[in-house]
């Protein structure tokens, strides 16, 4: 960020991920990945798992195609400053700001992503429900380890990507300090979200996750899917299988998630999303961040 012109943000959260908001049309702010990793910092900046940078998809190099379909890029970053392809508590986060901004009304709109154009709906609970697409699913053995323990992971791509290990406590995972190690190193060249799951009924489960770019977090929508889709096969309702539509509910540390995948592979996300703040960044501060 190169200007002393004072600069909006908001603060968002989604079943407890949250996120530093930065609205920017035109997609004039410089947000280099150290400036985002400062207004991330939970000490010394506004504090998010991550940033959601607001722009035109026509402002937007990486957006432009996507412009005659949505009109707004969902710029996501990690609270480190890095860039991920596809963020799903962000994407209702998103809609929830552009509905509170007036950009958007209740109902149904298209936003750009990374990992492409979202469709979210807007509820008159309040609750946001987003088109999340289809899950990948690449083969081969993996694990993931935590201490001296290690366990066989599903490999799950929402977008981005995800180790799913089904665990018998959640606290074997640990305080997730740190990212957990993983095995091959070749199933994830560009690192990878570790969900640790633990059953708590009939199609419904419990995670924590240690994101990539982000650390623990209360929450994460591509891991929630990625979840769904992974138990759906462990428990043999696959929708591509059966037929049926396959509903699980994902309980995270911030809240619950309502997941549904399709039998043609069509995976929809259901959960709040809430603005709780928004202001002016001191322009003398942006200053120091640059450096
Ligand atoms: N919290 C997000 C996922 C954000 C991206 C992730 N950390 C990555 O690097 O892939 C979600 O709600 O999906």
């Amino acid at each position: 960020m190169s200007t002393r012109t004072p600069i909006a943000f908001l603060k968002g959260h989604g079943t407890e991920n949250d996120f530093v908001i930065v609205p920017d049309p035109d997609n004039v702010i410089d947000l280099s990945p150290a400036a985002v990793a400062a207004l991330c910092d939970r000490r010394a900046g506004i504090g998010g798992d991550g940033l959601l940078h607001v722009v035109r998809s026509a402002a937007h190099p990486e957006a432009k195609g996507m412009a005659a379909d949505a009109e707004w890029f969902m710029d996501y970053r990690n609270g480190d400053g890095s860039i991920a392809e596809m963020c799903g508590n962000g994407v209702r986060v998103f809609a929830r700001y552009l509905q509170h901004a007036g950009l958007n009304t209740e109902g149904d709109l298209a936003i750009a992503t990374r990992g492409g154009v979202k469709t979210v709906h807007i509820a008159k609970d309040g609750d946001v429900t987003v088109g999340m697409g289809k899950a990948r699913l690449p083969e081969g053995d993996v694990t993931v380890s935590v201490g001296e323990r290690t366990w066989p992971a599903r490999n799950v791509n929402m977008g981005n990507p995800h180790a799913v290990a089904f665990v018998d406590d959640l606290a074997h995972a640990g305080d997730l300090y740190s990212p957990p190690p993983f095995s091959p190193a070749s199933a994830y060249p560009d690192g990878v979200n570790v969900e640790f799951v633990v059953d708590r009924g009939p199609r419904h489960v419990a995670l924590r996750v240690h994101e990539r770019g982000s650390g623990e977090t209360r929450s994460c929508g591509t891991g929630a899917c990625a979840v769904a889709v992974a138990t759906a096969r462990r428990d043999g309702t696959d929708p591509a299988v059966t037929g049926a539509p396959a509903t699980y509910t994902v309980d995270v540390p911030g809240g619950t998630l309502v997941i549904t995948e399709q039998p043609d592979g069509e995976i929809e996300m259901t959960g709040p999303a809430v603005i709780v703040a928004e202001g002016e960044l001191d322009a003398e501060w942006l200053e120091t961040i640059v450096r």
